[in-house]
Protein backbone atom coordinates (compact mmCIF):
# COMPACT_ATOMS: atom_id res chain seq x y z
CA UNK A 1 0.00 0.00 0.00
CA UNK A 2 1.25 3.46 -0.89
CA UNK A 3 1.73 6.15 1.69
CA UNK A 4 -1.32 8.33 -0.03
CA UNK A 5 -3.09 5.24 0.54
CA UNK A 6 -2.12 4.76 3.68
CA UNK A 7 -3.25 8.25 4.80
CA UNK A 8 -6.13 8.16 3.00
CA UNK A 9 -7.31 5.75 5.56
CA UNK A 10 -6.14 7.92 8.34
CA UNK A 11 -8.39 10.33 7.16
CA UNK A 12 -11.10 8.27 6.77
CA UNK A 13 -10.42 6.68 10.22
CA UNK A 14 -9.89 3.69 9.15
CA UNK A 15 -6.46 3.10 10.42
CA UNK A 16 -6.96 1.94 14.11
CA UNK A 17 -4.03 3.62 15.77
CA UNK A 18 -2.93 6.52 13.68
CA UNK A 19 0.49 7.20 14.15
CA UNK A 20 1.43 10.22 13.60
CA UNK A 21 5.01 11.97 14.74
CA UNK A 22 7.25 14.13 12.88
CA UNK A 23 10.87 13.82 13.06
CA UNK A 24 11.86 15.79 15.45
CA UNK A 25 15.81 16.78 16.35
CA UNK A 26 16.89 16.14 19.90
CA UNK A 27 18.83 19.34 21.35
CA UNK A 28 22.40 18.25 22.39
CA UNK A 29 23.22 19.82 25.96
CA UNK A 30 26.94 20.52 25.13
CA UNK A 31 27.92 22.24 28.37
CA UNK A 32 25.66 19.56 30.28
CA UNK A 33 27.68 16.60 28.37
CA UNK A 34 30.46 18.28 29.49
CA UNK A 35 30.24 18.69 33.01
CA UNK A 36 28.57 14.81 33.25
CA UNK A 37 31.76 14.26 31.64
CA UNK A 38 33.62 15.41 34.45
CA UNK A 39 31.83 14.08 37.11
CA UNK A 40 31.72 10.88 35.43
CA UNK A 41 35.57 10.26 35.35
CA UNK A 42 35.71 11.94 38.96
CA UNK A 43 33.61 9.42 40.12
CA UNK A 44 35.46 6.74 38.36
CA UNK A 45 39.08 7.52 39.60
CA UNK A 46 37.27 6.74 43.66
CA UNK A 47 35.67 3.70 42.92
CA UNK A 48 39.09 2.70 41.40
CA UNK A 49 41.09 3.74 44.25
CA UNK A 50 38.36 1.83 46.71
CA UNK A 51 37.84 -0.82 44.64
CA UNK A 52 41.48 -1.88 43.73
CA UNK A 53 40.95 -5.69 43.58
CA UNK A 54 38.20 -4.85 41.26
CA UNK A 55 39.67 -4.69 37.72
CA UNK A 56 36.57 -5.15 35.89
CA UNK A 57 35.30 -2.97 33.36
CA UNK A 58 31.96 -1.16 34.88
CA UNK A 59 29.26 -0.62 32.13
CA UNK A 60 27.46 2.68 31.98
CA UNK A 61 24.71 1.56 33.46
CA UNK A 62 26.60 0.68 36.85
CA UNK A 63 28.60 4.21 36.69
CA UNK A 64 25.31 6.42 36.39
CA UNK A 65 23.50 4.36 39.06
CA UNK A 66 25.47 2.53 42.05
CA UNK A 67 25.18 4.08 45.54
CA UNK A 68 28.75 4.33 46.41
CA UNK A 69 28.12 4.78 49.85
CA UNK A 70 25.11 2.94 50.55
CA UNK A 71 23.60 5.91 52.53
CA UNK A 72 21.21 7.38 49.92
CA UNK A 73 18.14 9.18 50.89
CA UNK A 74 15.82 11.22 49.94
CA UNK A 75 14.88 14.68 50.63
CA UNK A 76 11.16 14.11 50.16
CA UNK A 77 10.13 12.10 52.62
CA UNK A 78 11.60 8.43 51.18
CA UNK A 79 14.06 7.14 53.64
CA UNK A 80 15.98 4.27 52.35
CA UNK A 81 15.58 1.11 55.19
CA UNK A 82 18.52 0.29 56.44
CA UNK A 83 18.66 -3.28 55.44
CA UNK A 84 18.95 -1.67 51.97
CA UNK A 85 21.45 0.26 53.44
CA UNK A 86 23.70 -2.40 54.53
CA UNK A 87 23.30 -4.54 51.87
CA UNK A 88 26.54 -5.01 50.08
CA UNK A 89 27.29 -3.04 46.95
CA UNK A 90 28.09 -6.27 44.89
CA UNK A 91 24.57 -6.85 45.25
CA UNK A 92 23.20 -3.61 44.19
CA UNK A 93 25.72 -3.66 41.41
CA UNK A 94 24.62 -7.13 40.21
CA UNK A 95 20.91 -5.85 40.85
CA UNK A 96 21.76 -3.51 37.83
CA UNK A 97 24.18 -5.78 35.60
CA UNK A 98 21.57 -8.31 35.34
CA UNK A 99 18.43 -5.91 34.83
CA UNK A 100 20.69 -3.68 31.98
CA UNK A 101 19.27 -1.30 34.59
CA UNK A 102 20.04 2.70 33.39
CA UNK A 103 19.23 5.89 35.92
CA UNK A 104 19.52 8.93 34.21
CA UNK A 105 18.80 11.03 37.60
CA UNK A 106 20.15 15.17 36.88
CA UNK A 107 19.93 15.17 40.77
CA UNK A 108 22.06 12.19 41.52
CA UNK A 109 20.23 11.19 44.37
CA UNK A 110 21.55 7.55 43.34
CA UNK A 111 18.85 5.72 45.33
CA UNK A 112 19.59 1.72 45.62
CA UNK A 113 16.98 -0.62 43.97
CA UNK A 114 14.44 -2.41 46.25
CA UNK A 115 15.65 -5.82 46.03
CA UNK A 116 12.84 -7.01 48.21
CA UNK A 117 9.81 -5.43 49.09
CA UNK A 118 10.80 -5.30 52.76
CA UNK A 119 13.13 -3.00 51.44
CA UNK A 120 10.04 -0.61 51.18
CA UNK A 121 7.71 0.56 54.23
CA UNK A 122 4.42 0.79 52.61
CA UNK A 123 1.14 1.20 54.00
CA UNK A 124 0.34 -1.81 55.63
CA UNK A 125 -2.74 -2.48 53.50
CA UNK A 126 -0.64 -2.09 50.35
CA UNK A 127 1.84 -3.57 51.37
CA UNK A 128 0.06 -6.60 52.39
CA UNK A 129 -1.93 -6.99 48.81
CA UNK A 130 1.92 -6.62 46.62
CA UNK A 131 3.47 -9.66 49.03
CA UNK A 132 1.23 -12.14 47.21
CA UNK A 133 4.21 -11.34 44.20
CA UNK A 134 7.87 -12.93 45.50
CA UNK A 135 9.65 -9.68 44.56
CA UNK A 136 9.20 -6.20 42.38
CA UNK A 137 9.96 -6.31 39.50
CA UNK A 138 13.09 -4.43 38.05
CA UNK A 139 10.73 -1.63 37.16
CA UNK A 140 8.96 -1.11 40.24
CA UNK A 141 12.24 -1.79 42.18
CA UNK A 142 14.23 1.02 40.57
CA UNK A 143 11.32 3.37 40.04
CA UNK A 144 9.45 2.95 43.44
CA UNK A 145 12.08 4.92 45.26
CA UNK A 146 12.15 7.80 42.94
CA UNK A 147 8.50 7.94 42.78
CA UNK A 148 7.86 7.45 46.65
CA UNK A 149 10.07 10.68 46.61
CA UNK A 150 7.89 13.13 44.43
CA UNK A 151 10.42 12.81 41.21
CA UNK A 152 9.12 13.49 37.88
CA UNK A 153 9.50 9.68 36.28
CA UNK A 154 9.94 8.64 32.82
CA UNK A 155 9.60 4.66 33.32
CA UNK A 156 10.65 2.40 30.27
CA UNK A 157 10.81 -1.31 30.29
CA UNK A 158 9.59 -4.06 28.42
CA UNK A 159 6.08 -5.19 27.75
CA UNK A 160 4.67 -7.47 30.48
CA UNK A 161 6.74 -6.05 33.28
CA UNK A 162 4.87 -4.62 35.94
CA UNK A 163 4.52 -0.98 34.86
CA UNK A 164 1.18 -0.70 35.86
CA UNK A 165 2.01 -1.06 39.77
CA UNK A 166 5.12 0.42 39.15
CA UNK A 167 3.23 3.60 38.73
CA UNK A 168 -0.37 2.99 40.81
CA UNK A 169 1.49 1.55 44.46
CA UNK A 170 3.12 5.02 44.83
CA UNK A 171 0.32 6.52 43.60
CA UNK A 172 -2.12 4.85 46.02
CA UNK A 173 0.77 5.09 49.17
CA UNK A 174 0.89 8.69 48.77
CA UNK A 175 -2.88 9.22 48.85
CA UNK A 176 -2.35 7.39 52.14
CA UNK A 177 0.59 9.42 53.88
CA UNK A 178 -0.95 12.53 52.62
CA UNK A 179 -4.82 11.75 54.47
CA UNK A 180 -6.70 12.46 51.49
CA UNK A 181 -9.89 11.25 51.29
CA UNK A 182 -12.79 11.29 48.84
CA UNK A 183 -13.74 15.19 49.69
CA UNK A 184 -9.87 15.58 48.58
CA UNK A 185 -10.74 16.00 45.14
CA UNK A 186 -9.04 14.71 41.84
CA UNK A 187 -5.53 13.62 43.56
CA UNK A 188 -4.39 11.20 40.90
CA UNK A 189 -4.75 11.10 37.15
CA UNK A 190 -3.61 8.33 34.93
CA UNK A 191 -3.96 8.69 30.99
CA UNK A 192 -4.16 5.64 28.46
CA UNK A 193 -4.61 5.72 25.00
CA UNK A 194 -7.77 2.58 24.93
CA UNK A 195 -10.68 1.75 26.93
CA UNK A 196 -9.91 -1.70 27.28
CA UNK A 197 -6.60 -0.72 28.78
CA UNK A 198 -7.91 2.10 31.26
CA UNK A 199 -10.23 -0.33 32.19
CA UNK A 200 -7.91 -2.73 32.95
CA UNK A 201 -5.50 -0.12 34.97
CA UNK A 202 -8.40 1.11 36.93
CA UNK A 203 -9.54 -3.43 37.67
CA UNK A 204 -5.48 -3.19 38.82
CA UNK A 205 -5.83 0.06 41.00
CA UNK A 206 -9.13 -1.01 42.53
CA UNK A 207 -7.68 -3.89 44.08
CA UNK A 208 -5.75 -1.25 45.83
CA UNK A 209 -8.24 1.54 46.73
CA UNK A 210 -10.55 -0.94 48.34
CA UNK A 211 -8.60 -2.19 50.71
CA UNK A 212 -8.08 1.37 51.85
CA UNK A 213 -11.38 3.19 51.40
CA UNK A 214 -9.82 5.29 48.61
CA UNK A 215 -11.96 5.38 45.86
CA UNK A 216 -11.11 5.07 42.05
CA UNK A 217 -13.28 5.69 39.08
CA UNK A 218 -12.78 5.46 35.18
CA UNK A 219 -13.41 7.55 32.61
CA UNK A 220 -13.88 6.19 28.81
CA UNK A 221 -16.34 6.83 26.19
CA UNK A 222 -19.00 4.92 24.27
CA UNK A 223 -21.16 4.38 27.63
CA UNK A 224 -23.31 6.80 29.17
CA UNK A 225 -21.84 9.89 31.16
CA UNK A 226 -24.23 9.97 34.57
CA UNK A 227 -22.25 7.38 36.47
CA UNK A 228 -18.75 8.98 35.55
CA UNK A 229 -20.45 12.29 36.55
CA UNK A 230 -21.99 11.11 40.28
CA UNK A 231 -18.45 8.56 40.81
CA UNK A 232 -16.29 12.06 40.09
CA UNK A 233 -17.39 13.78 42.98
CA UNK A 234 -15.93 11.65 45.26
CA UNK A 235 -12.65 9.97 43.51
CA UNK A 236 -9.19 10.51 44.65
CA UNK A 237 -8.20 8.34 41.42
CA UNK A 238 -9.31 8.81 38.05
CA UNK A 239 -8.16 6.75 35.13
CA UNK A 240 -9.23 8.24 32.26
CA UNK A 241 -8.81 7.85 27.93
CA UNK A 242 -8.31 11.61 26.30
CA UNK A 243 -11.59 12.00 24.74
CA UNK A 244 -13.97 11.18 27.64
CA UNK A 245 -11.46 13.26 30.04
CA UNK A 246 -11.99 16.43 27.77
CA UNK A 247 -15.86 16.07 27.40
CA UNK A 248 -16.19 16.37 31.24
CA UNK A 249 -13.73 18.62 31.64
CA UNK A 250 -15.21 21.02 29.31
CA UNK A 251 -18.95 20.03 30.73
CA UNK A 252 -17.43 21.41 34.11
CA UNK A 253 -18.28 17.81 35.67
CA UNK A 254 -14.30 17.21 36.44
CA UNK A 255 -11.99 19.23 37.86
CA UNK A 256 -8.30 18.49 37.72
CA UNK A 257 -7.12 21.64 39.67
CA UNK A 258 -5.78 19.80 42.94
CA UNK A 259 -4.30 16.60 40.79
CA UNK A 260 -0.56 15.81 42.67
CA UNK A 261 0.43 12.85 40.49
CA UNK A 262 -0.53 12.41 36.97
CA UNK A 263 0.70 9.07 34.72
CA UNK A 264 0.87 9.09 30.72
CA UNK A 265 0.97 5.48 30.19
CA UNK A 266 1.73 4.13 26.79
CA UNK A 267 3.33 7.64 27.10
CA UNK A 268 5.06 7.48 23.23
CA UNK A 269 1.37 6.88 22.08
CA UNK A 270 -0.11 9.49 24.00
CA UNK A 271 2.58 12.26 22.53
CA UNK A 272 1.47 11.55 19.16
CA UNK A 273 0.27 14.28 16.95
CA UNK A 274 -2.91 12.24 17.04
CA UNK A 275 -3.08 12.24 20.99
CA UNK A 276 -0.71 15.40 21.56
CA UNK A 277 -3.22 18.64 21.09
CA UNK A 278 -5.74 16.30 23.66
CA UNK A 279 -2.56 16.26 26.31
CA UNK A 280 -1.72 19.49 26.25
CA UNK A 281 -5.02 20.37 27.16
CA UNK A 282 -5.49 17.61 29.65
CA UNK A 283 -2.21 18.69 31.32
CA UNK A 284 -3.32 22.67 30.97
CA UNK A 285 -6.24 21.44 33.18
CA UNK A 286 -4.12 20.22 36.12
CA UNK A 287 -1.97 22.38 38.50
CA UNK A 288 1.79 23.30 36.78
CA UNK A 289 3.27 23.25 40.30
CA UNK A 290 3.22 20.85 42.53
CA UNK A 291 2.40 17.89 40.17
CA UNK A 292 4.39 15.11 39.50
CA UNK A 293 3.74 14.19 36.19
CA UNK A 294 4.65 10.05 35.30
CA UNK A 295 5.83 8.88 31.93
CA UNK A 296 5.88 5.04 31.55
CA UNK A 297 6.26 2.90 28.05
CA UNK A 298 8.07 0.16 26.42
CA UNK A 299 9.22 2.05 23.24
CA UNK A 300 10.53 5.27 23.69
CA UNK A 301 11.21 6.26 20.35
CA UNK A 302 13.54 9.89 19.94
CA UNK A 303 10.53 11.70 18.46
CA UNK A 304 8.49 11.78 21.89
CA UNK A 305 10.95 12.86 23.98
CA UNK A 306 11.72 16.83 23.47
CA UNK A 307 7.79 16.76 24.00
CA UNK A 308 7.52 14.57 26.76
CA UNK A 309 10.27 16.91 28.60
CA UNK A 310 8.14 20.04 27.91
CA UNK A 311 5.22 18.55 30.73
CA UNK A 312 8.21 17.49 33.22
CA UNK A 313 10.64 18.89 35.71
CA UNK A 314 14.27 17.37 35.74
CA UNK A 315 13.00 13.88 35.49
CA UNK A 316 14.71 10.55 36.69
CA UNK A 317 14.88 8.31 33.70
CA UNK A 318 14.77 4.61 34.73
CA UNK A 319 15.25 2.21 31.74
CA UNK A 320 15.38 -1.49 31.96
CA UNK A 321 16.85 -3.17 29.16
CA UNK A 322 18.23 -1.37 26.37
CA UNK A 323 15.81 1.32 25.40
CA UNK A 324 17.85 3.37 23.33
CA UNK A 325 17.15 0.78 20.94
CA UNK A 326 14.16 -0.48 19.99
CA UNK A 327 13.78 -4.01 21.72
CA UNK A 328 11.44 -6.91 22.30
CA UNK A 329 10.48 -8.76 25.36
CA UNK A 330 13.24 -11.58 24.79
CA UNK A 331 10.85 -14.54 25.84
CA UNK A 332 9.06 -14.03 22.89
CA UNK A 333 9.80 -16.88 19.92
CA UNK A 334 9.22 -14.43 16.98
CA UNK A 335 9.12 -16.26 13.77
CA UNK A 336 9.13 -13.85 10.75
CA UNK A 337 7.48 -15.69 7.31
CA UNK A 338 7.89 -13.64 4.12
CA UNK A 339 4.77 -14.60 2.01
CA UNK A 340 2.80 -13.49 -0.58
CA UNK A 341 -0.06 -10.48 0.11
CA UNK A 342 -2.89 -13.02 -1.30
CA UNK A 343 -1.57 -16.35 0.44
CA UNK A 344 -2.19 -14.89 4.10
CA UNK A 345 -5.83 -16.05 4.69
CA UNK A 346 -4.61 -19.37 3.81
CA UNK A 347 -1.88 -19.38 5.54
CA UNK A 348 -3.51 -18.17 8.85
CA UNK A 349 -5.67 -21.63 8.72
CA UNK A 350 -2.40 -23.22 8.69
CA UNK A 351 -1.01 -21.33 11.32
CA UNK A 352 -4.30 -22.11 13.87
CA UNK A 353 -4.14 -25.58 13.08
CA UNK A 354 -0.37 -25.68 13.87
CA UNK A 355 -0.83 -23.64 17.09
CA UNK A 356 -4.18 -25.25 18.21
CA UNK A 357 -3.42 -28.38 17.54
CA UNK A 358 -4.03 -31.63 19.50
CA UNK A 359 -3.24 -30.91 23.36
CA UNK A 360 -3.01 -27.26 22.71
CA UNK A 361 -6.36 -27.24 20.84
CA UNK A 362 -7.71 -24.53 23.82
CA UNK A 363 -4.43 -22.64 23.67
CA UNK A 364 -4.97 -18.76 23.12
CA UNK A 365 -4.38 -17.09 19.84
CA UNK A 366 -4.47 -13.64 19.29
CA UNK A 367 -4.43 -12.25 15.86
CA UNK A 368 -4.01 -8.80 14.35
CA UNK A 369 -5.24 -7.24 11.52
CA UNK A 370 -4.51 -3.69 10.37
CA UNK A 371 -7.60 -2.06 9.37
CA UNK A 372 -11.14 -2.11 10.92
CA UNK A 373 -12.72 -3.62 7.62
CA UNK A 374 -9.83 -6.34 7.59
CA UNK A 375 -10.39 -7.41 10.69
CA UNK A 376 -14.23 -7.65 9.97
CA UNK A 377 -13.77 -9.45 6.76
CA UNK A 378 -11.12 -12.27 8.38
CA UNK A 379 -13.73 -12.26 11.13
CA UNK A 380 -16.42 -13.77 8.68
CA UNK A 381 -13.58 -16.03 6.75
CA UNK A 382 -12.50 -17.78 10.09
CA UNK A 383 -16.22 -17.81 10.97
CA UNK A 384 -17.12 -19.45 7.36
CA UNK A 385 -14.19 -21.86 8.71
CA UNK A 386 -16.38 -22.45 11.87
CA UNK A 387 -13.53 -20.94 14.27
CA UNK A 388 -14.89 -19.48 17.35
CA UNK A 389 -13.52 -16.36 17.05
CA UNK A 390 -13.99 -12.93 19.06
CA UNK A 391 -13.17 -9.84 17.85
CA UNK A 392 -11.89 -6.28 19.08
CA UNK A 393 -12.12 -3.36 16.63
CA UNK A 394 -13.26 0.50 16.43
CA UNK A 395 -16.64 -0.91 14.29
CA UNK A 396 -18.13 -2.60 17.28
CA UNK A 397 -19.56 -1.03 20.06
CA UNK A 398 -18.18 -0.65 23.26
CA UNK A 399 -20.31 -3.60 24.86
CA UNK A 400 -19.58 -5.98 22.29
CA UNK A 401 -15.79 -4.78 22.87
CA UNK A 402 -15.97 -5.51 26.37
CA UNK A 403 -17.47 -8.77 26.15
CA UNK A 404 -15.13 -10.05 23.36
CA UNK A 405 -12.10 -9.25 25.22
CA UNK A 406 -13.94 -10.96 28.45
CA UNK A 407 -14.86 -13.97 26.41
CA UNK A 408 -10.99 -14.55 25.27
CA UNK A 409 -9.62 -13.62 28.79
CA UNK A 410 -11.55 -16.19 30.69
CA UNK A 411 -10.87 -18.95 28.17
CA UNK A 412 -14.65 -19.30 27.10
CA UNK A 413 -12.99 -18.04 23.43
CA UNK A 414 -9.46 -19.13 22.10
CA UNK A 415 -9.21 -17.44 19.29
CA UNK A 416 -9.40 -13.25 19.35
CA UNK A 417 -9.19 -11.07 16.22
CA UNK A 418 -8.08 -7.34 17.14
CA UNK A 419 -6.81 -4.06 15.44
CA UNK A 420 -4.08 -1.91 17.26
CA UNK A 421 -6.72 -0.83 19.45
CA UNK A 422 -5.65 -4.00 21.32
CA UNK A 423 -1.40 -3.80 20.63
CA UNK A 424 -0.57 -1.79 23.70
CA UNK A 425 -0.98 -2.79 27.63
CA UNK A 426 -3.85 -5.68 27.35
CA UNK A 427 -2.65 -8.16 30.17
CA UNK A 428 -4.74 -11.40 29.73
CA UNK A 429 -3.59 -14.16 30.99
CA UNK A 430 -1.46 -17.04 29.21
CA UNK A 431 -1.80 -15.85 25.53
CA UNK A 432 0.41 -18.43 23.52
CA UNK A 433 1.06 -17.28 20.51
CA UNK A 434 0.33 -13.56 18.32
CA UNK A 435 0.04 -13.58 14.69
CA UNK A 436 0.52 -10.39 12.83
CA UNK A 437 -1.55 -11.04 10.21
CA UNK A 438 -0.86 -7.83 8.36
CA UNK A 439 2.00 -5.92 9.76
CA UNK A 440 1.40 -2.85 11.19
CA UNK A 441 2.34 0.68 10.49
CA UNK A 442 5.49 1.05 12.72
CA UNK A 443 7.86 -1.96 14.44
CA UNK A 444 6.89 0.16 18.22
CA UNK A 445 3.41 -1.16 17.68
CA UNK A 446 4.86 -4.51 16.37
CA UNK A 447 7.10 -4.62 19.65
CA UNK A 448 3.45 -3.58 21.40
CA UNK A 449 1.32 -6.29 19.84
CA UNK A 450 3.90 -9.63 20.35
CA UNK A 451 4.19 -8.39 23.80
CA UNK A 452 0.41 -9.35 24.56
CA UNK A 453 2.48 -12.89 24.83
CA UNK A 454 5.18 -14.13 27.39
CA UNK A 455 4.08 -11.47 30.10
CA UNK A 456 5.05 -11.67 33.88
CA UNK A 457 8.35 -13.89 33.02
CA UNK A 458 5.96 -16.60 30.98
CA UNK A 459 7.30 -17.28 27.40
CA UNK A 460 5.38 -16.97 24.35
CA UNK A 461 5.19 -17.12 20.20
CA UNK A 462 4.59 -14.53 17.75
CA UNK A 463 4.36 -15.28 14.00
CA UNK A 464 4.32 -12.42 11.95
CA UNK A 465 3.36 -12.57 8.13
CA UNK A 466 5.53 -9.95 6.31
CA UNK A 467 4.62 -8.98 2.51
CA UNK A 468 6.37 -6.79 -0.02
CA UNK A 469 3.91 -3.86 1.03
CA UNK A 470 5.75 -3.49 4.45
CA UNK A 471 9.11 -3.75 2.87
CA UNK A 472 9.95 -0.21 4.23
CA UNK A 473 10.02 -1.65 7.60
CA UNK A 474 12.01 -4.64 7.06
CA UNK A 475 15.20 -3.16 8.51
CA UNK A 476 14.05 -2.02 11.31
CA UNK A 477 12.38 -5.13 12.05
CA UNK A 478 15.33 -6.76 11.52
CA UNK A 479 17.11 -5.02 13.93
CA UNK A 480 14.41 -5.64 16.36
CA UNK A 481 15.17 -9.65 15.56
CA UNK A 482 18.59 -9.42 15.94
CA UNK A 483 18.47 -7.61 19.21
CA UNK A 484 16.13 -10.55 20.71
CA UNK A 485 18.86 -13.06 19.35
CA UNK A 486 15.60 -14.35 17.10
CA UNK A 487 16.50 -16.06 13.73
CA UNK A 488 15.99 -13.62 10.74
CA UNK A 489 14.70 -15.49 7.14
CA UNK A 490 16.89 -14.49 4.10
CA UNK A 491 13.50 -13.19 2.38
CA UNK A 492 13.68 -10.55 5.23
CA UNK A 493 17.56 -9.01 4.90
CA UNK A 494 16.72 -8.75 1.23
CA UNK A 495 14.46 -6.10 1.71
CA UNK A 496 15.77 -5.15 5.23
CA UNK A 497 19.42 -4.02 4.12
CA UNK A 498 18.16 -1.34 1.78
CA UNK A 499 15.96 0.14 3.82
CA UNK A 500 14.27 3.64 1.93
CA UNK A 501 14.01 6.32 3.98
CA UNK A 502 10.14 7.13 4.07
CA UNK A 503 8.22 10.65 3.69
CA UNK A 504 5.55 10.18 5.39
CA UNK A 505 5.28 11.54 9.33
CA UNK A 506 4.89 8.74 10.93
CA UNK A 507 7.14 7.47 14.02
CA UNK A 508 9.15 4.80 13.96
CA UNK A 509 12.52 3.25 13.49
CA UNK A 510 12.30 3.24 9.37
CA UNK A 511 15.48 5.10 9.14
CA UNK A 512 17.66 3.06 11.40
CA UNK A 513 20.01 1.43 9.03
CA UNK A 514 20.22 -2.85 9.73
CA UNK A 515 23.23 -3.85 11.70
CA UNK A 516 23.50 -6.95 11.06
CA UNK A 517 26.04 -7.49 13.55
CA UNK A 518 24.14 -6.35 16.63
CA UNK A 519 24.60 -9.53 19.48
CA UNK A 520 21.96 -9.66 21.96
CA UNK A 521 22.50 -8.89 25.44
CA UNK A 522 21.96 -11.01 28.23
CA UNK A 523 19.10 -10.36 30.28
CA UNK A 524 17.52 -12.05 33.18
CA UNK A 525 13.34 -11.29 34.06
CA UNK A 526 12.13 -13.35 37.31
N1 LIG B 1 6.13 -7.76 41.34
C1 LIG B 1 5.51 -8.56 40.46
N2 LIG B 1 5.87 -9.85 40.34
C2 LIG B 1 5.25 -10.66 39.44
N3 LIG B 1 4.24 -10.27 38.63
C3 LIG B 1 3.84 -8.99 38.71
C4 LIG B 1 4.45 -8.06 39.63
N4 LIG B 1 3.85 -6.86 39.48
C5 LIG B 1 2.89 -7.02 38.52
N5 LIG B 1 2.88 -8.30 38.07
C6 LIG B 1 2.00 -8.89 37.03
O1 LIG B 1 2.64 -8.77 35.76
C7 LIG B 1 1.66 -8.71 34.72
C8 LIG B 1 2.03 -7.61 33.73
O2 LIG B 1 1.96 -6.37 34.37
P1 LIG B 1 1.50 -5.03 33.61
O3 LIG B 1 0.21 -5.26 32.91
O4 LIG B 1 1.60 -3.93 34.59
O5 LIG B 1 2.66 -4.93 32.51
P2 LIG B 1 3.16 -3.67 31.68
O6 LIG B 1 4.61 -3.52 31.96
O7 LIG B 1 2.29 -2.49 31.94
O8 LIG B 1 2.97 -4.19 30.20
P3 LIG B 1 2.65 -3.35 28.83
O9 LIG B 1 3.91 -2.66 28.41
O10 LIG B 1 2.26 -4.40 27.86
O11 LIG B 1 1.58 -2.38 29.15
C9 LIG B 1 0.32 -8.47 35.41
O12 LIG B 1 -0.43 -9.67 35.37
C10 LIG B 1 0.69 -8.13 36.85
O13 LIG B 1 -0.27 -8.56 37.79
Amino acid sequence: MSDIEISKKRKNNEVEEPILKKQKKEKKDKSGKKEKKEKTEKKEKKDKSEKKDKSEKKDKSEKKSSSPTGEAKSANGYVQSKDLTNAPQTDIDQFFKDNEVTVEDPSKSALRPLLSFDHLSLDAKIQKEISKFPKPTPIQAVAWPYLLSAKDVIGVAETGSGKTFAFGVPAVNNLLTNGVDSKSGVKVLIVSPTRELASQIYDNLKILTDKCGLFCTCLYGGVPKDQQRSELKKASIVVATPGRLLDLIEEGSCDLSKVSYMVLDEADRMLEKGFEEDIKRIISSTPSKNRQTLMFTATWPKEVRELASTFMQSPVKVSIGNTDELTANKRITQIVEVIDHFSKENRLLDLLKKYQFGSKKDDKVLIFALYKKEATRIENFLKRNRYNVAAIHGDLSQQQRTSALNDFKQGKCSLLLATDVAARGLDIPNVKTVINLTFPLTVEDYVHRIGRTGRAGQTGTAHTLFTENEKHLAGALVNVLNGANQPVPDELKKFGTHTKKKEHSAYGAFFKNVDMSLKPKKKTFD
